[in-house]
């Protein structure tokens, strides 16, 4: 029996084995940090043509054995971390899952939890814990320091314990849920996020415009939009696809945002003045209180921080000496959103923000917490048509999302994906860097802030 307080110092026969079953990019990230830590017993597997490939990649890697396929993992291992495409969960946890070892320990790195649980609950023999997890970022993020999702769901206490044990290595902070919190939390922190980026990137692909090549889009808040929307574009697109659709809040989150988006483009076509402020100050009210009384510190996202990580290499346009305005719909419609929603995105932040979501949620802030900037936004919106173009597609896009995750259709969202995926890829590998960059500079700062050492 296994010490649930084990750690990599003890000896090999001591250590619990740890299976990895899916060896993409999350799978690989956990192999290699238990193993840097010491962790002498990991059996990995992913599909079975696999094998060779994985094989040759893990051969000087200490303690960790590749397997021919789930079977092999799940009779051998106590500890079993799941990381597969969310729509194939179900079928592979069929297939693996009656193999789990006796009194083993079954995870889960799904996005969505609860397709994840009704297959753990259908097909995990009665003799087997199920204590799951979720790391709340993607795998080119430093682990230190960022929220990790812990699900005890029917499992003793020394078996959570134990998992505490397994994953300590990957340094990050431990946040405790129930499955059906982490899909209400997830849904309104990620996944209405993404349907807030996935339609600037498909609106901008669709105006076959570069953003960041015009001036328009360039330092500030600007580069968070860009940066972020090719950061998710070039992931994986069943990882969107999966939290979004699968996920049984997402798409009240989701279509609000697109209504937001449509109601607040109705104001500015009708040059609604009056409409708009009332509206705008009215979510900002519900979202960011009354300004009087600051129950926390702000995100502080800095515009000189940001503009080192822009793509552009253009100076941004301006009018006179200040930035051409820009409505910011996307901000707009992202706070509207949470005040119709009841959300309040702030009890999320401290609790169980991804890198992107405090990046959005600074970026409305920012925004938002300047009447100056607020108004700059307000009148652009009403009386300045150089972004309507872009606010129109941005409109189409964001209800062409919202239908295409409310139809539960994977085919068309995996194609809606691709399609702007393509016309951005040229990009990828600068975006990544750079947003990377950007993401580690923003935390750090944070990091400085929650310190109190930034003054
Ligand atoms: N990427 C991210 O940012 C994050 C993802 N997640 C979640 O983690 C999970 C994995 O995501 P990610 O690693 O990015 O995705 P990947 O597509 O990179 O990896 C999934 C892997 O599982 C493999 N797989 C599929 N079927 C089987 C099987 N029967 N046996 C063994 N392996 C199999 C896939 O093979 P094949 O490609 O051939 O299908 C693939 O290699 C998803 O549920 C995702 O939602 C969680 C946090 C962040
Ligand atoms: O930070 C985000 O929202 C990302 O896009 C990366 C990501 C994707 C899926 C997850 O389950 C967790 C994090």
């Amino acid at each position: 029996m296994v010490r649930p307080d084990v750690t990599p110092a003890a000896p090999a026969d001591e250590q619990p084995s740890i299976g990895l079953i899916g060896m993409g990019a999350m799978g690989k990230m956990y192999a290699k940090c238990l193993s840097d830590a010491g962790w002498k017993k990991i059996n990995i597997c992913d599909i079975p043509e696999m094998y060779d490939s994985l094989k040759a990649t893990y051969k000087d890697f200490p303690g960790i054995y590749v397997r021919s396929d789930g079977h092999h993992v799940s009779r051998t291992s106590d500890f079993i971390l799941y990381s597969v495409e969310a729509k194939l969960l179900d079928k592979v946890v069929a297939q693996y899952g009656p193999s789990t070892k006796v009194g083993a320990i079954v995870a889960g790195q799904t996005s969505v939890k609860a397709p994840e649980r009704a297959a753990f609950e259908q097909y995990l023999p009665e003799d087997v814990h199920i204590v799951s997890c979720h790391s709340l970022h993607g795998p080119n993020i430093p682990t230190k320091g960022q929220p990790l999702v812990l699900i005890k769901h029917r499992a003793p206490d020394d078996a959570l314990t134990l998992v505490e044990s397994i994953l300590r290595p990957l340094q990050s902070r431990y946040v405790y849920m129930s499955y059906e919190e982490h899909d209400e939390v997830t849904a309104n922190t990620q996944a209405v996020t993404h349907a807030a980026f996935l339609s600037m990137g498909t609106a901008w692909a669709s105006a076959a415009l570069y953003p960041w090549e015009h001036g328009y889009y360039v330092g500030g808040i600007e580069t968070v939009k860009v940066n972020i929307t090719l950061r998710i574009f070039s992931n994986k697109w069943h990882v969107y696809a999966g939290l979004a659709i699968l996920n049984p809040w997402a798409r009240t989150q989701i279509k609000q945002y697109a209504q937001s988006t449509t109601d607040i483009f109705k104001l500015m076509l009708a040059a609604d003045e009056n409409g708009l402020r009332k509206r705008i100050y009215e979510a900002k009210k519900a979202v960011f209180g009354d300004g009087r009384s600051s129950v926390r510190r702000p995100i502080l996202l800095s515009e000189s921080i940001l503009d080192q990580f822009s793509l552009g290499k253009k100076e941004p346009l301006t009018d006179g000496n200040r930035p051409l305005a820009n409505s910011h719909l996307s901000l707009l419609a992202m706070v509207d959103c949470w005040a119709r929603l009841g959300i309040n995105p702030f009890k999320h932040l401290e609790l169980a923000a991804t890198p992107i979501f405090r990046m959005w949620l600074g970026g409305a802030e920012y925004l938002f917490r300047s009447d100056e900037r607020l108004d700059a936004a307000i009148h652009a919106a009403l009386y300045d048509v150089s972004h309507r173009y872009d606010d129109v597609e941005f409109v189409v896009a964001s209800r062409g999302w919202s239908q295409c995750v409310s139809f539960g259709n994977f085919d068309l969202y995996q194609s809606r994906f691709q399609q702007t995926a393509a016309f951005f890829e040229s990009r990828f590998e600068e975006a990544g860097r750079v947003g990377t960059e950007m993401l580690e500079v923003i935390m750090d700062s944070v990091e400085l802030q929650d310190n109190g050492t930034s003054d």
